[in-house]
């Protein structure tokens, strides 16, 4: 995306959170009142020691039953971000991917009632607005921002709906003008909404948007930013700000997706949650215009609804869990069966890439795939893991990196697995979250407690027969693997000096969480890795 005009202006401000940009950034909300900034002392002062304050937005909006836009589309946004969302609603429509089928707006003295409820307690930092459906609830709205002052105003002034229905009338229109947007430190209007505002012009080119600006700024929001998501002739989607004294464009490619339903209220809450965590209006518009951009290209192609306009995933999670979109699934015991571990040594002197290693063992049957690589570049190693990761996807195997977390979070890998001196499990699963597998390798039973507990997917446990793939490497034998499996929680790969003539025993060990076999040599040290793949899941299957 492309930024014009006053780059310099981005450079992020101090931190010293809510107290800069309310010094900086707001005059209407603030202006009707005593000093917020010594009200927020106060309470800094009584803060109970060890308690942090979060950043917070409140927005006062519809509801839209297909989530998709209006408070929906605010908390989703401000989780995103990092950002506390309260909700003050003023309508709730019954609304989906076809259109706006019913509104049933809430009365004027219960959204005073929520609008005092939190304002009293929770002192928002920022106040984000959306569907306001009468100019009585604008009113209420109003007069509640001049009793609790806080630290600014994000007004999307939404009235029409991109399906075309009427979300506040135009009985709204004149409360907006006369009321509301005087408060307002920056108001986000469309392009209809722009017109609206401005006696009904249509406005068709980025030359027209500047000059509603403009105009929309003499009404009194301090900024005015008029987006362009709806601009016809436009192949980016460029929005045009105006702060009473420079114009700035924003521009970003315009992602080729018929899931835009939502982007204008995620767009305004995400403005808003960067204001409340302490941007200056620039940044909080780039970051807010960089984050839709983000979640629209991460969405274009997911299906939710028949209707002409879908909504988008604002948390950027839910091809996580259908694997027609990813081919990723969610870890099964059953995985382990026959888990093939790479070795570079061995790759070397068979003169074999890791892709050609991982292919091979792969179309020999192998389960699940580690990539253990100690000897490449970083650069390297994650290029080949970028490979690994495709192969292993397209034939539904996981694949997993050994130690190097940063690798398998920069080639979107299922997961790790970490050694006893490698990174902690449960730091691994703060990193990576619940969805990546994590394996652990353990040689006790105290360890393969430790390890449920820090959250891991499943254990390692070997070596159960001498290897010489380790060094100093304790050989647990088949008793220390039978202890392990016994207590453990977690489902059990054994590892170790496995091959075609020894597996045997282990599998039947007859210990339920056994799971299956972790092999390096008896795999990649020979001529043909797929065969001896094939051979050994034969034996493997045969005793099982
Ligand atoms: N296809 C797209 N690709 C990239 N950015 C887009 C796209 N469509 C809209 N945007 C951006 O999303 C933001 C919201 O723009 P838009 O003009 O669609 O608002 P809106 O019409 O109020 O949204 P809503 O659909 O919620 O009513 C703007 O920053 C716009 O540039
Ligand atoms: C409730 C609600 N607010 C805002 C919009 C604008 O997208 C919508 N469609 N629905
Ligand atoms: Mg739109």
């Amino acid at each position: 995306m492309g930024f014009h005009v006053c780059s310099q202006a981005l450079s992020s401000a101090p931190i010293h959170h809510q107290f800069r940009y309310i010094h900086s950034i707001s005059r209407g909300v603030r202006r009707a009142g005593v000093s917020n900034l010594r009200a927020m002392q106060q309470e800094e002062e009584l803060k109970p020691p060890g308690r942090v304050r979060v950043p917070h937005v409140l927005t006062v909006a519809g509801s839209d039953s297909g989530a998709g836009a209006g408070i929906q589309a605010d908390m989703k946004a401000c989780a995103a971000r990092g950002v506390y969302c309260s909700t003050v609603v003023t309508a709730v429509t019954a609304q989906n991917t076809v259109g706006v089928q019913g509104v049933n707006i809430v009365t004027e003295e219960f959204v005073r009632e929520q609008l005092k409820s939190v304002l009293s307690d929770m002192r928002p930092d920022v106040v984000k607005t959306g569907m306001l459906p009468s100019p009585g609830i604008v009113k209420v709205l109003c007069q509640s921002l001049k009793e609790f002052q806080v630290g600014a105003l994000v007004v999307d002034p939404v009235m029409v709906s991109t399906s075309g229905d009427v979300l506040a009338g135009s009985s709204v229109l004149a409360s907006f003008r006369e009321e509301l947007l005087p408060l307002a430190d920056i108001v986000t209007p469309n392009l209809r909404e722009a017109s609206a505002l401005l006696g009904g012009a249509p406005l068709e080119t980025v030359a027209d948007m500047h000059s509603a600006a403009k105009s929309i700024h003499n009404i009194g929001p301090r900024n005015v930013l008029v987006k362009g998501g709806d601009l016809p002739s436009s192949s980016d989607a460029v929005d045009v700000l105006f702060d009473g004294k420079e114009f700035y464009e924003f521009r970003s490619t315009r992602v080729n997706t018929s899931n835009t339903h939502g982007t204008g209220c995620t767009l305004a809450s995400s403005i808003a949650a960067e204001l409340a965590r302490g941007s200056s209006v620039l940044s909080a518009i780039k970051i807010a215009k960089h984050y839709v951009e983000s979640a629209l290209d991460y969405s274009k192609d997911i299906l939710i609804g028949g209707g002409h306009q879908g909504p988008f995933d604002h948390l950027m999670k839910l091809k996580n869990s259908a694997p027609d979109l990813c081919a990723r699934r969610l870890f099964s015991p059953n995985d382990l069966l026959l888990y093939a571990v790479t070795d570079s040594r061995m790759n070397k002197k068979w003169g074999r890439s890791m892709r050609d290693a991982v292919k091979s063992a792969i179309e020999g049957g192998a389960t699940i795939v580690q990539l253990r690589e100690k000897d490449a570049d970083t650069r390297d190693f994650l290029e080949a893991a970028k490979t690994c990761v495709e192969i292993c996807r397209s034939h539904g195997v996981p694949l997993l990196i050994n130690d190097r977390i940063d690798i398998a979070l920069a080639c979107d890998a299922d997961g790790v697995h970490v050694g006893q001196s490698d990174m902690p499990a449960r730091v691994a699963r703060t990193i990576l979250g619940p969805d990546k597998i994590i394996g652990v390798s353990c040689k006790t039973p105290e360890q393969a407690e430790k390890a449920w507990i820090d959250g891991a997917d499943y254990i390692g446990c070997g070596g159960v027969y001498p290897t010489n793939t380790k060094e100093n490497n304790l050989t647990v034998g088949l008793d220390g693997l039978k202890t392990v499996c016994l207590e453990s929680k977690l489902p059990v790969v054994a590892i170790g000096g496995f091959g075609i003539s020894n597996v045997r025993p282990v599998m039947e060990l007859g210990v339920p969480n056994l799971k299956g076999v972790a092999v390096v040599s008896a795999l990649f040290d020979r001529e043909s890795v797929s065969t001896e793949t094939q051979n050994l899941l034969k034996v493997i299957i045969g005793s099982t």
